[in-house]
């Protein structure tokens, strides 16, 4: 447990009602300050989310000489030195919790002639980094780092670096986005195939800063080609509601008795929306009221009314589209009527916590019935019925599982005891307080 824990006891509760709105976007808030960080001028961005994780990656964007300003709630200015102009940072990057800010920092600087030091805390410094060390160091970049190809490491950039063609061996977008980050700064063209789609918001954000970027359907795998070198042109930046935060209140709105909740202004990127259509396919009420565009991201207000749910095989290939929100769908699985059945989920092993292992043995605290494998959980529901509750649940300073076993408290007969809520800071800072509001 963390040295500074903050257990909570997340009991039941009042039905879920009114209307909330969830922080911005994480995914998206970082890349609004990397990128607004390599645009010459001044990129103005609303909503930004101001959780830890977003907020190490402001930190080493100042520190490498961008001018980086908190102007009122969720308002920030980024003055940009231009693509390759990142100056060498004084003191070791520190990306805390936060795996984003760990692999889209790296490729940035993987390309400048920089030579730094990575840290994160004990969490981070267990997640494997060798899938990033291995393109950037093909584009010329020298990585020295902790056994396992972990934190801490230092990073020796390249400069010029080499434009590659990488195939990613795993679906993930914090991989593509610091090869096309390396790829801003180096000559010629980097080229990245996504054999499975993963989250696509750097792509859209690219263009949107006027890069030369162009994505195709080649023999069943996206392409994306990135033409290096080019200035980037400031943006007016709109960032939604995030669809990870959203999915906890969705859950929360479908389990408890009486529910009807209303979470505005969710992203619904087709690239992150998996969670919903898994939720409808297991009864749940979700209806999506003015569905629009902002800032280049399909975004809709979520109304949730709560529905008993049924157990489902859930489709490995949506994986992708719902990786952050598996901790929270087992939860809703643990309530179902008959048995859930996932599969195709080892990225869950390499998460903030190993998300497999930790919800197994925190839903089995509390009563729930889970059989672990390698790559997924089967869980048997309760039918609706509460779960008896207990704990302490050890959440290994993993923010969703946090998130998740609060949820489970709320439908649960004696409440569950959560061993440390500090890490919910990282990504959702106002969890706690939009829980009390909706429950009131
Ligand atoms: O690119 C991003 O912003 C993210 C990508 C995903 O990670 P992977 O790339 O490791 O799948 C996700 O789990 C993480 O929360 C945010
Ligand atoms: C995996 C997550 O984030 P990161 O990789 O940025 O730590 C997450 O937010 O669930």
């Amino acid at each position: 447990m963390n040295a500074t824990a903050t257990p909570h006891r997340f009991a039941p509760t009042a039905p879920l009602r009114g209307t909330i709105a969830v922080p911005g976007d994480k995914s998206i808030s970082h890349r609004s300050l990397l990128l607004g960080a390599c645009a010459v001028g001044e990129t103005h961005i609303t909503g930004l989310l101001e959780g830890e994780d977003v907020l190490a990656t402001a930190a080493a964007m100042r520190a490498m000489g961008a001018d980086v300003e908190r102007l009122g709630d969720g308002e920030w200015r980024v003055n940009g030195v231009g693509v390759g102009g990142l100056l060498q940072p004084g003191s070791a990057i520190d990306c805390g919790n936060s795996g984003t800010s760990a692999r889209l920092l790296m490729g940035l600087v993987a390309s400048h002639g920089i030579t730094t030091s990575f840290t994160g805390d004990a969490s981070l410094s267990k997640r494997p980094m060798g899938r990033v060390i291995e393109p950037l160091s093909l584009m010329g970049a020298s990585f020295t780092a902790s056994p396992g190809g972990r934190f801490p490491l230092m990073l020796e950039g390249a400069h010029p670096a080499v434009p590659i063609t990488y195939r990613l061996p795993v679906a993930s977008a914090q991989v593509k986005s610091a090869v096309l980050l390396a790829g801003l700064n180096t000559p010629g063209i980097t080229t990245v195939i996504e054999p499975v789609p993963t989250r696509d918001h750097s792509e859209r954000m690219l263009r949107g800063f006027g890069a030369q970027l162009e994505v195709a359907e080649e023999d069943g795998a996206r392409v994306i080609r990135l033409t290096g070198q080019t200035d980037l042109r400031p943006q007016d930046i709109t960032v939604p509601g995030d669809p990870s935060s959203a999915a906890f209140f969705m859950v929360a709105a479908t389990l408890v008795e009486g529910s009807d909740l209303t979470i505005r202004n969710v992203g619904m990127n087709p690239t992150r929306a998996g969670l919903v259509g898994v939720l409808r396919a297991m009864g749940a009420n979700i209806e999506e009221v003015d569905v629009r565009e902002v800032g280049g991201e399909p975004v809709a207000d979520l109304r949730v009314r709560h529905a008993p749910l049924k157990g489902i095989e859930v489709d490995p290939a949506l994986a992708p589209s719902m990786i952050d929100e598996f901790p929270v769908l087992f939860v809703a699985a643990a309530l179902a009527q008959g048995t859930t059945v996932t599969r195709g989920l080892e990225e869950l092993r390499v998460k903030e916590s190993d998300r497999l292992a930790t919800m197994a043995a925190a839903l089995e605290a509390i009563g729930a019935r889970v059989e672990e494998c390698e790559d997924g959980l089967t869980i048997h529901g309760t039918g609706g019925e509460p779960l008896p509750g207990g704990g302490p649940v050890a959440t290994h300073l993993d923010h969703r599982i946090a998130m998740s076993m609060a949820v489970a408290g709320l439908v649960s007969r004696e409440g569950v005891d959560v061993d440390d809520t500090s890490p919910i800071a990282t990504s959702f800072p106002n969890f706690m307080a939009l829980l009390d509001g909706a429950t009131r």
